[in-house]
């Protein structure tokens, strides 16, 4: 302290031999320059900042391990909507379903922008891709784009068709489980590479062995970007700290794996080129390849772009589905009743055959499990951030053009006032007095809406419905008899994973 206040007395007395000013009128001057300083500053109508924000850090400490869980209880002190201070930034939050709505579905465009991100920019091409692209022209033509071929080879029916494809993967997994003999297993893993095949399969028209060398240096490149692009979110929050060694450690290994799957998909990229059949497109790679050629619908699009894109299909669809199928069987090991029920309908509908998609309609009780599921751990329950196109209105409040803007959608799917009992897993929450599933219930968005809902949705359900029917109509999920009972926090990263958990699937 002596040593910073002597130097301190030393710095201003060379000052002022330099300035020629005296003592008073060097204190006087900064004082102005103080008063000005605060005078100028722009006086901003910011929704109100919570308890807790220290200089530097703003609110990173104060939120903690579990952002969504601290957001949502300030949500009880602060109102719906308030203002969260992420080292330099201000991050308007919005909390419950009427903040929510009014934000992405009533005002879509209005907030339809995302934010600067360094680290998530770099990792997309900065703005080629869909996920993490400003809002604006090019952007809405290429998720116009991916949603049809999304759709187009989602509707194809037969051998070959994505259904099909889900159905071959759920069939290995349920065969890799069955190896377990019913012994405690942590089966992440194996859900995890069948989600993974189901998006090469759309992405690149084929399936991988598990064992095949790419197939391995894919997935885990995946899982490893996420991971270190998890705890590498520092550089995005203070970018200058991406200089800095050591502290940009996890935000370099996250671009480095990032480029292992743009050079995997480069490689597929050349060899779909070679052999095009453009009166058949197989994939989503040649039907991007064929808009490159024709450029009818995505002006100036480029085999950069398709990179990045498909990149986005890898990092916005693996790791959402793997973690929502491992909370359902979480759920079901927690809940014997409810998974009884669950099989007890499969068995009547589905008896021995494979479950297929025209199960769907008659199955009211699978489905409801799994919109619980959806509800209760949202993967996604802070949105990927948004940022409004113009300066407009929120409440009485004034958000500038550009200003982070978070959804909790967490919030949504615990407030009391729309889910009695928030905590408490019950499929009967999404059946109506006949039986009938209630798909779009208010206060529940687990894939976001608006301008940015979720490109994957239906893909993602259509996964979600033939996995978890499968795997219940084969095997009884118990937890291990000397294992404590699994807790039903989530981690927070870039999705909410359970902690990981092992379960006996015993055969049925
Ligand atoms: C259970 C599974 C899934 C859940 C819960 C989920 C949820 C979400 C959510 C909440 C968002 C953020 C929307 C926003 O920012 O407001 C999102 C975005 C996105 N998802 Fe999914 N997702 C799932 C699966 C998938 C799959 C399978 C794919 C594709 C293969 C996919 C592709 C995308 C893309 C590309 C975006 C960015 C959309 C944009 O920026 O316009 N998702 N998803």
């Amino acid at each position: 302290m002596a040593v910073i206040v002597g130097w301190i007395a030393e710095s201003v007395q060379e000052i002022l031999q330099i300035s020629g000013l005296t003592l008073q009128s060097f204190l006087v001057f900064c004082t102005a320059f103080i008063v000005a300083c605060f005078l100028l500053k722009p006086r901003r109508n910011l929704p109100p900042y919570p308890a807790g924000r220290v200089p530097v850090l703003g609110h990173l400490l104060a939120l903690g391990r579990a952002p969504h869980l601290k957001l949502t209880a300030w949500r009880r002190q602060y109102g719906d909507v308030f203002t969260v201070r992420m080292g330099m930034e201000d991050v308007v939050v919005l909390n419950g379903y009427a903040a929510v709505k009014d934000a992405l579905v009533d005002r879509s465009e209005l907030f339809a922008s995302r934010p600067p991100n360094y680290l998530a920019d770099a990792m997309v091409g900065f703005g080629k891709d869909i996920a993490f692209a400003r809002w604006g022209t090019e952007f809405r033509q290429r998720k116009r784009f991916a949603t049809a071929v999304l759709k187009n080879l989602g509707m194809k029916g037969g051998t070959g068709s994505i259904e099909e494809k889900i159905r071959e993967e759920a069939s290995c997994l349920r065969n890799r489980i069955a190896e377990y003999n019913g012994n405690p297993s942590d089966i992440a893993h194996d859900i995890r590479v069948a989600a993974a095949n189901v998006i090469c399969s759309m992405v690149m028209g084929k399936r991988y062995d598990y064992r095949d060398e790419t197939f391995r240096e894919l997935s885990e490149a995946v899982e490893m970007a996420q991971f270190e692009s998890g705890a590498g979110q520092i550089i995005s929050v203070f970018p200058f700290l991406r200089f800095v060694p050591v502290v940009n450690r996890a935000g370099i290994n996250a671009l480095q794996e990032a480029f292992k799957i743009q050079n995997v998909l480069k490689g597929e990229i050349s060899r779909h080129r070679e052999n095009l059949d453009r009166e058949n497109p197989r994939d989503f790679l040649d039907f991007c390849l064929l808009e490159v050629e024709k450029q009818e619908k995505v002006e100036g699009l480029t085999e950069v772009h398709v990179v990045y894109m498909a990149e986005d299909l890898f990092f916005a669809g693996l790791s959402t589905t793997t973690d929502t199928l491992r909370w359902s069987l979480l759920y079901m090991t927690l809940n014997p009743n409810i998974q009884n029920k669950v099989q007890q309908e499969l068995d009547a509908v589905v008896g021995e055959s494979l479950p297929t998609l025209s199960h769907r309609s008659q199955l009211p009780y699978v489905n409801a499990c799994l919109l619980e599921v959806m509800r209760i751990r949202p993967v996604v329950p802070l949105t990927i951030q948004h940022a409004p196109t113009e300066t407009l209105k929120v409440r009485e409040y004034d958000i500038p053009k550009g200003t982070q803007v978070l959804p909790n959608l967490y919030s949504l799917h615990m407030d009391p006032a729309y889910w009695p009992d928030p905590d408490r897993f019950d499929p009967g929450r999404f059946l109506d007095a006949e039986g009938n599933v209630v798909n779009n219930p208010d206060s529940f968005m687990p894939f976001s809406g608006g301008r940015r809902v979720c490109l994957g949705e239906q893909l993602a359900r259509m996964e979600l419905f033939l996995f978890f029917s499968t795997l219940l109509q084969s095997f009884t999920f118990r937890t291990p008899e000397d294992a404590p009972r699994p807790t039903t926090d989530g981690v927070f990263g870039i999705t909410l994973p359970p902690h990981p958990f092992k379960l006996c699937a015993i055969p049925r």
